[in-house]
């Protein structure tokens, strides 16, 4: 018998579902997730993603591997889909719920809650953000401190970036046009740049209106993905702290709209979006 398995994807950003709940440590090594992420050779995705046991009072852990084998402390789209399937295994074992309805996720940036909502979306309190700050991302600073719009050189050329972080680092650039962005030569460079010691994820990111903005990605671990959802809260709050948008806004990724709004209340992040079972299956390792 192979190993059972769903796939997930939240507009586009698509990922292997484990059910880890009965063991604390991940089903697979880094190394088995590659494979399986292959696109050719495997199932295909993003990344493979674990639902281990709760920790430190939540009610689920979620583990992830990017597809070239990183583990990255969070994953926006990823904790929707993962919020998705546990409803799914739920429901499966005759335990449903009526929404809304939201678990507690221990992650390695902390807790985070995604609520399943009525109309199937998936609100998604992602915690605060940091500012990426000094000699960028080995510094953290508490968001407010204003440490933003730095110059950094890439391929001879300066661009001004702003650092975020979500749990993991995102490296934000303001441009006019995003269809005019060359991400295949461009994401790799931005990744591996000496002042990304972690590496980094990176946005380039259009202001169409305040409430409205264009993004593309290019994923730490994973290269470009039709979204990335700690990258759209992360950026923004990077166009917040530019002055160039407002706190409430819909992020428009090639694979779909997020929509952002960071709280003035509690200085939070909140996204809602969606996530989709594509199939279930048994995979050969
Ligand atoms: N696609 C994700 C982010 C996944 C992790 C990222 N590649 C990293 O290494 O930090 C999202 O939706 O947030």
């Amino acid at each position: 018998m192979g190993l059972p398995f769903s796939k997930y994807h939240g507009l586009g950003n698509d990922f292997i579902l484990l059910d880890n709940r009965h063991q604390s440590s991940p089903l697979l090594t880094p190394e088995q997730a590659v494979k399986l992420c292959d696109r050719n050779f495997g199932i295909g995705a993003d990344g493979v993603i674990f639902a281990l046991p709760g920790e430190q009072g939540t009610d689920y852990t979620m583990r992830i591997f990017n597809s070239d084998g990183s583990e990255p402390e969070m994953c926006g789209n990823g904790i929707r889909c993962m919020a998705k399937y546990l409803e799914y295994l739920e429901t499966k074992a005759g335990h449903g719920h009526v929404t809304p309805y939201s678990y507690t996720i221990n992650t390695l940036a902390g807790k985070i809650v995604p609520t399943l909502q009525t109309d199937g979306q998936i609100t998604v309190n992602m915690g605060q953000p940091r500012l990426l700050a000094g000699d960028i991302p080995t510094l953290l600073t508490e968001a407010g401190d204003k440490v933003i719009d730095q110059p950094i050189t890439v391929a001879n050329h300066s661009y001004q970036v702003t650092c975020v972080s979500m749990g993991n680092p995102h490296c934000i650039i303001f441009v006019e046009d995003t269809d005019a962005v060359p991400l295949a030569q461009l994401g790799p460079l931005f990744e591996n740049h000496p002042v990304f010691p972690q590496r980094t994820n990176t946005e380039f990111i259009q202001i169409v209106r305040p409430d409205y903005l264009k993004m593309l990605v290019w994923e730490r671990g994973a290269g470009a993905t039709l979204a990335c959802g700690t990258g759209a809260c992360a950026s923004l709050v990077a166009a917040v702290l530019n002055g160039k948008s407002d706190r409430k806004a819909t992020i428009e990724l090639p694979g779909g709209p997020l929509q952002i709004d960071w709280s003035t209340s509690d200085n939070h992040i909140y996204m809602t979006g969606s996530a989709v079972l594509v199939f279930s299956g048994e995979a050969n390792l």
